[in-house]
């Protein structure tokens, strides 16, 4: 290394000196790597912790939902826990769910002890202006909509990624279905031929053949052309025949939490709420 390249470089780290270690980090990651991934995940912990600490209480009954963000969630939880001895009961939303509310040593319980939760905390694959949310990404929507239900508060994490003005922005995987099995066909035609756009059954990546839920159901993915009235569309599908239930959560979210790329964390209210 040249005395220039040195004295350029030491002048670089005196300038970064007073970034803080997290922006350090990114303004290298953006230049070397796969920065955003790291700024993502950074972003999901972010609102993972801070729906805890602000909605999480002794004596809760605990909602836990499912995908990637709710791990942070779910270590936070542990976490406050371990420290402040508090009383918390869990309630799965998913196999997934199960598993991490089991490997952190939480307290595990179902909807037959307690059919009313304090809150449930979950994550979203998209969430629009007026916190109308497309679920099921990881396939988990129907026992999630059924424990978000029961919930006094229904507290939505997400990364920046997550939030947009209208469904359909961000997330171009269209709205989940889930569907019985022998019913997959007619529901697909059904909804396009309501709607319009494109359904597929989605495929399982390890297995052959169709994804399978945790309730031993089918996917099917709607790929949806523009803007609707996500309530009417909501109901119009769950009517067909062999829908168990769609991925579009309206007027359910109470609150959502956005981790943000700068570090900081943004909330969105429920006006209804
Ligand atoms: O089926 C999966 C769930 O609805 C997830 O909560 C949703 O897909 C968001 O997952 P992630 O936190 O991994 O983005």
């Amino acid at each position: 290394m040249t005395l220039r390249t040195r004295s350029r470089l030491g002048g670089i780290s005196r300038l970064l000196a007073p970034l803080s270690a997290r922006l350090r980090k990114h303004v290298f990651q953006c230049r070397f790597c796969d920065c955003s991934t790291t700024m993502a995940e950074e972003a999901k912990k972010l609102a993972a912790y801070a729906a805890v600490n602000n909605h999480i209480q002794h004596n809760h009954v605990v909602g836990v939902g499912s995908g990637s963000t709710i791990v942070y969630a779910v270590d936070r939880l542990a976490e406050r826990v371990r420290q402040e001895k508090l009383n918390i009961v869990c309630i799965p939303t998913s196999f997934q769910a199960r598993q991490l509310v089991l490997q952190n040593g939480l307290c595990l319980s179902d909807l037959d002890r307690y059919p009313e939760l304090d809150v449930v905390i979950d994550g979203a694959d998209e969430v629009d202006a007026s916190l109308t949310l497309i679920k099921g990404g990881g396939g988990c929507l129907t026992q999630e909509k059924i424990v978000a239900g029961c919930a006094k508060q229904f507290i939505v994490i997400a990364d920046y990624r997550k939030d947009s003005k209208m469904l359909g922005q961000q997330w171009k995987k269209g709205v989940p279905v889930e569907v019985i099995p022998m019913a997959h066909v007619p529901v697909s035609r059904a909804i396009v031929r309501r709607f319009g756009g494109e359904v597929v059954l989605r495929m399982a990546v390890s297995k052959a053949g169709p994804v399978v839920t945790d309730n031993s159901n089918f996917i099917l993915d709607w790929k949806f052309e523009c803007a609707q009235n996500w309530k009417e569309v909501n109901t119009a599908i769950k009517m067909i025949p062999g829908v168990v239930e769609t991925g579009l959560f309206v007027d359910m979210a109470k609150r959502v939490y956005f981790g943000m790329q700068d570090g900081s964390v943004k909330t969105r209210d429920c006006p209804i709420h």
